[in-house]
């Protein structure tokens, strides 16, 4: 029988199966310091050890501060917290990645960057977004605090099985369309109910044409799109990234284990519970315009009507939005003035992010008006771009330079947009506050950023390629 790529990666670590439930083997459990503590709470009252340790890293990302010279506890309010999480994971043998390591940076970019997560693997970290790694061909998904107790203590877990679904992007994209542009296109034709309940495989030819950053962008999103699970077949772009890496397979272990991976693709015939299928050519830069990843529309279009909403349940919350955004229905998006400029998060901050960035800042300036700072993805990102004269490109043009860590994707640090304050973002969320209150987000890929800090309002970074 023909399997798909998510049946190939799932079947061999079901432990047990129970109904419609499976009991699904770990390879990985990843721990960062915003979710975690209530997990250690809960092996603490029931006694438990973590059952491996060496299959389980932790990151710390999330509360801390990114400014230049900064420590875990820099950060008043969360410092505490950073505190006892370091505290946790040390008492316990598990293998920590705090600030000041070499390798700290933001825990779904610091995955694939160790080669901690590899194809075939199932993964999993109490946050939302460790979908990104299913970039690499693995299972990655986010889970609950309760959730994160038992993967700790059993490194398995119940789950049901989802349905599956694939998203093929066949076609050519336009030079300056990137990974970020397809998924949001796909969220705005789909909506963000459109993956629910299944394992989203992406393929087509404008899949295999993505660099694994890309991809990593792409399936970061997928939960945007309601689904926990995304994943793409990994190819040799994939294991041409992952070889050399710290946690990788080394030699003859890497060329048998690149053998076995080679298997990991859907087989011809293969069935899926539902497909959906968007044209690479037709995709524009895309940015959104209100409190929701499916609020996105091509740079060059306009903020919808109200009529045009699809139900009155869309009609309300875009009135909404409207609102909360302060823009009008039927106005070009292009022109918005806008505050800030944010290229970070672990959607958009690798190393090729800041590159097609840079490239649209070289020899220009921040707009006098606007707040401009990236934070790359990880440390290693950041020495990396150093080394290439990255940071001087920015810091030239006016922007600010930071340590890596989540900052102003969720404000859950220090760093804030500021009430009322209007941010083009290369992050993954938009809803109202999420990046500090009253923050007005406008979701959008690396360079459309770099192009809205130059010119001070939303631009089609064709204007300036
Ligand atoms: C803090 C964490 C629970 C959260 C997530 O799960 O995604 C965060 O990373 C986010 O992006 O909102
Ligand atoms: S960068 Fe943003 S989306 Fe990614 S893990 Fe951090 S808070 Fe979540």
């Amino acid at each position: 029988m023909p399997r798909t790529l998510f049946e190939k990666v799932w079947q061999p670590h079901i432990a047990r199966t129970y109904g419609t439930r499976d009991l699904l083997t770990l390879d990985r459990v990843f721990l960062h310091d915003m979710t975690s503590l209530p997990a250690f709470e809960t092996l603490r009252e029931h006694n438990l050890p973590v059952a491996n340790v060496a299959r389980t890293l932790a990151v710390i990302d999330h509360t801390v501060a990114t400014a230049p010279g900064r420590t875990e506890e820099t950060y008043p309010v969360m410092a505490p917290t950073v505190r006892s999480f370091r505290r946790e994971v040390t008492e316990r043998g598990i293998p920590l990645i705090g600030l000041g390591d070499p390798a700290q940076g933001i825990v779904h970019v610091v995955a694939a960057e160790q080669g901690a997560v590899l194809p075939g693997m199932t993964a999993v970290c109490g946050d939302s977004h460790t979908c990104t790694n299913g970039a690499l061909g693995a299972i990655a998904f986010g889970i609950g605090s309760t959730e994160i107790a038992h993967a700790l203590a059993y490194q398995a877990l119940w789950l049901p099985r989802p349905k599956t679904l694939r998203v093929t992007v066949n076609g050519v994209l336009d030079p300056r369309v990137s990974g970020k542009d397809i998924a949001l296109a796909i969220i705005s034709r789909f909506s963000t109910d459109g993956g629910t309940g299944c394992a989203v495989e992406y393929a087509g030819s404008a899949i295999s044409a993505l660099s694994v950053e890309e991809r990593m962008t792409l399936c970061n999103l997928s939960i945007e799109f309601g689904s926990r699970i995304g994943l793409i077949a990994p190819d040799d772009a994939v294991f041409s990234y992952l070889e050399g890496r710290p946690r990788a397979p080394k030699g003859a272990a890497f060329d048998a284990a690149v053998t076995a991976w080679r298997g990991l693709a859907s087989d011809d015939g293969a069935r899926f519970d539902k497909e959906y299928s968007i044209d690479a050519g037709s995709i524009a830069p895309m940015v959104t315009w209100g409190t929701s990843p499916e609020d996105a529309i091509p740079v060059n279009g306009a903020v919808p009507e109200l009529r045009d909403a699809r139900d009155q349940s869309q009609r309300s919350r875009w009135e909404r939005a409207l609102a909360y955004a302060n823009l009008q229905p039927g106005k070009p998006i292009q022109g918005t003035p806008i505050d800030v400029a944010f290229i970070g998060s672990c959607t958009n901050a690798r190393l090729s992010d800041l590159r097609a960035a840079a490239r649209i800042v070289d020899g220009r300036k921040v707009a006098a008006t606007v707040r401009a700072l990236v934070v790359p993805g990880s440390s290693s990102v950041k020495r990396q771009a150093e080394a290439e004269g990255l940071d001087r490109i920015f810091r030239n043009a006016g922007f600010e330079w930071h340590e890596s860590a989540c900052s102003l994707c969720a404000a859950l640090g220090p760093d804030v947009v500021g009430r009322g304050k209007r941010c083009a973002s290369t992050s993954n969320r938009n809803f109202e506050n999420r990046q500090g209150p009253g923050s007005i987000t406008h979701l959008m890929s690396p360079p459309m950023v770099a192009a809205a800090a130059v010119n001070g309002a939303i631009t089609d970074v064709r204007t300036l390629a």
